[in-house]
């Protein structure tokens, strides 16, 4: 690596990050590592060298230099930007295969592939490692220290990617730091590998930190699991193409439905708290939706260039039309008309009010009120529908990957990261870079403008407000093309 440097950064909100600096402008946002707080600790060749699954394969270990970029779209000048841990077998480990304990939760909503990750890093100690003592937390974080442990081997978790859900049960709040490392020790646990969104991330953070805290050969590694795809820096989150490609049967009905009635509006409600992935993914998937609205795009009703406006427009060209609607979208609308309490869930999510319904009754007034077009509108809510269901073929590859990353990593020593594909390489991510904001819909990047040149919607934007939004240019990280918040210097 040249004449890099390595030093932590402290500071009060990164706690020491660990840095490396290298010639024309690389920079390595390194993941903690147990040595870096346990003097000494011996290693062990990796078992891996001895599978003969493994050992056919020519530089099946992962170069301790090797390091992914977050930046591929570059120019003559640019500066080399950050890069990541590459994920992967090392050749040595931390851990022999009988001193090993390893537990796993999952924390949050649901979402498709959670029992395949489950299931993977399973089959992934034991088959890989030779780990036999694994157990599963029962019911989120608050069941380190209110539940009984689930043991979990090869045979009990077999099948259970053919499943929905999660075999270990879920919950939001009950996150008790003291009490969960408590938890960790007394049961004599040394690898703990957490499963779930953000707040589950921030969660795995802050047992990291009380981890090293208190010394402890404890590694910690994070799978990020959210279908809303609101987690930063990775390419995308598992369950989301499987949470795509089931909306598409709610979009199909409603454009059945539309299509056979004389002014007919189907509309459908997707997830998507903060984030329109959801949303945005299935319209351009469909291609019969002619309107998405997403909580990052603002819209209005009345008007020229309005929602009804639209409306009308499309059942005159066209005699029906399908509308999406993400769960988060509007919301500031429905403030104004709907007096309700602000009300957070046991994690301190805000409550969102519904807007598939809110918007479906003022579209019924609205045509109603003006008495010139009697329209049909049929309201199709698959909220639950779509994360209830097992994962798709395609996540189920990307599931094993996550689940034998975190493994290799957990193995080698590193803790405190979250794993996930960086364009396209599996990376160990700093949890800092992971918990530092959420990944929005970006309407002002290529992969809207797609959208709305898909469905021919208006923007609701005015010149001003692209302008403006211009220059708080971010990142869409589903889209390829476009250049990441590091690529913008
Ligand atoms: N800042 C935080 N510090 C510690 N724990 C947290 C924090 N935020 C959330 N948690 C804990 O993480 C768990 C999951 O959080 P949350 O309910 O927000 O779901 P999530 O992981 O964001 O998943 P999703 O939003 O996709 O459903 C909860 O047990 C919650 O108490
Ligand atoms: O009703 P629950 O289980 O709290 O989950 C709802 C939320 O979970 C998510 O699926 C993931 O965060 C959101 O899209 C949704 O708002
Ligand atoms: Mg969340």
């Amino acid at each position: 690596m040249g004449s890099n440097k390595s030093n932590y950064n402290n500071n009060s909100d990164r706690n020491q990050i660990k840095v490396v600096t290298g010639d024309a402008g690389y920079v390595l946002q390194d993941v903690p590592h147990l040595c870096d707080y346990i003097p000494d600790l011996p290693t062990y060749p990796n078992p891996l060298q001895d599978n003969p699954a493994y050992s056919v394969v020519k530089q099946y270990f992962v170069n301790a230099d090797d390091t992914v970029t977050q930046k591929i779209v570059v120019h003559k000048k640019s500066p080399r930007g950050i890069h990541f841990r590459r994920a992967g077998p090392r050749q040595r480990v931390y851990f022999e295969s009988d001193e090993v304990h390893a537990c796993i939760v999952t924390c949050g909503g649901l979402c498709p592939g959670l029992n395949t990750v489950i299931r993977e890093i399973v089959c992934g100690l034991y088959y890989m490692y030779g780990v036999k003592r694994i157990l599963g937390i029962d019911g989120g974080y608050r069941g380190f220290y209110a539940r009984n442990t689930i043991p979990l081997n090869p045979k009990t978790v077999n099948d259970i990617h053919k499943r929905g859900g999660t075999i270990l049960g879920t919950s939001r709040g009950g996150h008790d730091t003291s009490k969960i490392v408590d938890s960790i020790q007394d049961r004599g646990i040394n690898q703990v590998y957490i499963i779930g969104g953000d707040g589950t991330q921030r969660g795995a953070s802050v047992i990291f930190e009380e981890i090293k805290r208190r010394g402890l050969k404890v590694a910690v590694a994070g799978i990020p699991k959210t279908i809303d795809n609101d987690i930063p820096v990775i390419d995308k989150s598992f369950g989301f193409d499987s949470a795509v490609e089931e909306a598409q049967r709610a979009i199909n009905a409603a454009h059945v439905e539309a299509c056979s009635i004389e002014n007919g509006i189907g509309v459908v409600k997707l997830m998507g708290r903060y984030s329109g992935f959801i949303a945005m993914y299935a319209t351009l998937a469909s291609r019969d939706v002619d309107c998405c609205l997403i909580p990052e795009s603002p819209f209005y009703l009345e008007g020229p260039g309005g929602l009804f406006e639209y409306i009308e427009k499309r059942l005159k060209e066209n005699g029906h039309m399908v509308l999406v609607i993400a769960e988060g979208a509007g919301q500031e609308l429905l403030s104004e008309s709907i007096h309700s309490m602000e009300k957070e869930d046991a994690s301190g999510n805000k409550l969102l009010k519904d807007v598939g319904l809110w918007i479906s009754q003022r579209i019924k007034d609205h045509f109603a009120k003006k008495n010139k077009m009697a329209i049909n509108l049929k309201y199709i809510d698959p909220t639950y529908m779509i994360r209830a269901i097992p994962s798709n073929a395609s996540d189920n590859v990307y599931c094993t990957l996550l689940a034998q990353s975190a493994v290799h990593g957990a193995m080698a020593g590193y803790t405190g990261f979250t794993v996930g594909p960086v364009n396209g390489r599996h990376s160990y991510i700093p949890f800092y870079r992971i918990n530092e904001k959420q990944n929005n819909v970006v309407i002002t990047d290529r992969m809207w403008a797609r959208l709305l040149s898909s469905t021919n919607q208006p923007s609701f934007l005015s010149t001003n407000d692209v302008i403006e939004d211009k220059r708080e240019d971010e990142p869409q990280v589903l889209d390829q093309e476009i250049f990441s918040e590091d690529n913008k210097n």
